[in-house]
């Protein structure tokens, strides 16, 4: 099958995802690669298809074992016509549970013709300096694999003339899926004096759940834990404060310290 251009679609709030991406992408190789970033809130307001010359990368981080529900209404939207899929979960060193079942799942109702999936790990979105979980992953080994994935997958695509000759993609996973956890409360950080208002905080965050001109302004509501705000300050002034998502990351912290590796299907 040929080609035209790889659709790279990703969430990726603290950067994890978007780089196992890019690796992959690196890997295929030759074609044009568009990147659809759908962790900008503008983004996912914009329709998106696919055609059956593109093939689509769809690239999502492991929240509570499932694809996160923040994409639900973008996911809704998605069509494909009978575009090859490679189903990617990125997840933080505990367990990737339904999730890459259920991102298979949804592309197949979408239109997309699963040609292969994967779960690579990536540092833990509630890691901290007190409580590591998964640090700098993904890692050299992590990326290579990735990119290596990538050349792997090019040269699968290549062997079928079309898209009826890919085969039923297995996965795992089993249904039904994890159900949802009970929400954690949001009010979980606090804003130490060293903010110096700069927004990056703001602009980092997937849902606009920040008043970009007074950082400690936080729609409750609206946030999703995924922690970019805290990731990405430059003065370290978000932390973590007592809270029942700290005591997650302390949990995660004591039981998520054996080293997983990624794990490919083809
Ligand atoms: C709300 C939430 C729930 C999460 N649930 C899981 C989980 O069930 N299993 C796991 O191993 N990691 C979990 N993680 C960690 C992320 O999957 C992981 O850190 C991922 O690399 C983050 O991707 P990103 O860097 O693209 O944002 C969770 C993170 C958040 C914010």
């Amino acid at each position: 099958m040929n080609i035209e251009v790889v659709k790279l679609a990703c969430f990726s709030p603290t950067g994890t995802t978007k780089a196992i991406a890019k690796a992959i992408a690196k890997g295929i190789g030759e074609t044009t690669v568009e990147m659809v970033d759908i962790t900008r809130p503008e983004v996912r307001e914009k329709p998106f298809s696919t055609s059956a010359d593109e093939l689509l990368v769809m690239a999502v981080p492991v929240y509570a074992g499932r694809v996160p529900v923040v994409l639900s209404a973008w996911l809704d939207a998605f069509k494909a016509d009978n575009t090859p899929v490679v189903c990617v979960v990125v997840y933080g060193n505990r367990d990737y549970d339904d999730a890459l079942l259920e991102l298979k799942d949804i592309m197949k109702q979408k239109g997309a013709v699963p040609l292969a999936g994967a779960a690579f790990i990536g540092e833990h979105s509630f890691s901290s300096e007190d409580t590591p979980v998964a640090v700098g992953r993904p890692d050299e080994a992590d990326l290579s694999l990735a990119e290596e994935f990538g050349r792997k997958l090019a040269d699968k695509l290549k062997s079928f003339e079309s898209i009826d000759e890919i085969p039923e993609l297995t996965v795992s996973g089993k249904y039904p899926y994890k159900e949802f956890s009970p929400p954690i409360s949001a009010d979980f950080m606090i804003v130490s004096d060293e903010c110096t208002q700069c927004g990056l905080c703001a602009e980092a965050c997937p849902t606009g759940a920040i008043n970009p001109e007074e950082s400690s302004d936080v729609v409750q509501e609206k946030c999703i834990r995924c922690c970019a705000c805290i990731k990405i300050c430059p003065e370290g002034a978000r932390v973590m404060k007592p809270s029942p998502l700290k005591d997650i990351a302390v949990k995660l912290f004591n039981n998520c310290k054996e080293r997983k590796e990624p794990v490919l299907f083809f």
